[in-house]
């Protein structure tokens, strides 16, 4: 059996995603401590960055040269509009935050700059630039939630965060990781050196904009020089 282009990706991102564990933001959804302001502003950043995101299963979707790799791309379309964006909207709800304020929020410099990246490489490439583009956003989510989920407290009620956590660990959500990665490995199976380099970039390139995400909501950051 050959080795999966999944176990490659990991040693290489390992220690990118480690650091998100460390990150203040990633730690206080953990044990609570996060600032309810600086996750209102993740709340509504995330929301415009997922109506992107989910335009990705759409493009892959239509790029799909079998009907079960469209399915595929069809399902995880679905779990983002129907699933996670439902956490989004509970949390609003919750701070009393329309759907439609949430759906105009004026996307972020790094919002901008992530989401960017990962149509313009979708669009001009083939369905493995798209699959390469949401891997890690899906599986270093999951990765993030499954390891939040062993802090003691971080699944009790009295963490104002405890949805966050349960969605992003839950067996639905790894279920949407696990396909993504699936779909990965069927995708370079076969392809040459030099392209799986390329992709493996993508995912590298992907996982760094993640740190970054974190970072402009922990410094609840906008654009440099608004106007
Ligand atoms: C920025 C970001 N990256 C990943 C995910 C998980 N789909 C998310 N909601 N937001």
């Amino acid at each position: 059996m050959s080795a999966l282009f999944t176990d490659r990706l990991w040693r290489k991102v390992e220690p990118i995603w480690n650091s998100y564990l460390e990150h203040p933001f990633v730690k206080g959804l953990g044990d609570g401590t996060l600032d309810q302001e600086k996750f209102k502003h993740w709340l509504k950043q995330d929301y415009v960055y997922l109506i992107d995101y989910a335009r990705l299963f759409a493009i892959g979707s239509a790029k799909a040269d079998d009907l079960e790799k469209m399915t595929t791309f069809a399902k995880l379309l679905h779990g983002v509009l129907d699933v996670e964006m439902d956490l989004h909207r509970k949390f609003a709800a919750d701070f009393g935050i329309s759907k439609e304020e949430l759906e105009s929020t004026e996307p972020s410099a790094i919002t901008t700059a992530y989401t960017s990246y990962m149509l313009n490489l979708s669009q001009r490439g083939g369905v493995e630039n798209v699959v390469a583009s949401v891997l890690a956003c899906e599986w270093s989510y999951n990765f993030i939630g499954k390891s939040l989920a062993k802090v003691p407290g971080a699944l009790d009620d009295d963490n104002f965060y405890s949805s966050w956590v349960e969605m992003y660990s839950s067996d639905e959500f790894t279920e949407l990781a696990q396909e993504t990665k699936q779909l990965m490995n069927q995708i370079a199976e076969g392809k040459p050196e030099q392209e799986l380099a390329k992709l493996e970039e993508i995912v590298v390139r992907t996982s760094q904009l993640e740190y970054m995400f974190w970072d402009m909501v922990e410094n609840k950051e906008d654009w440099p020089v608004n106007i």
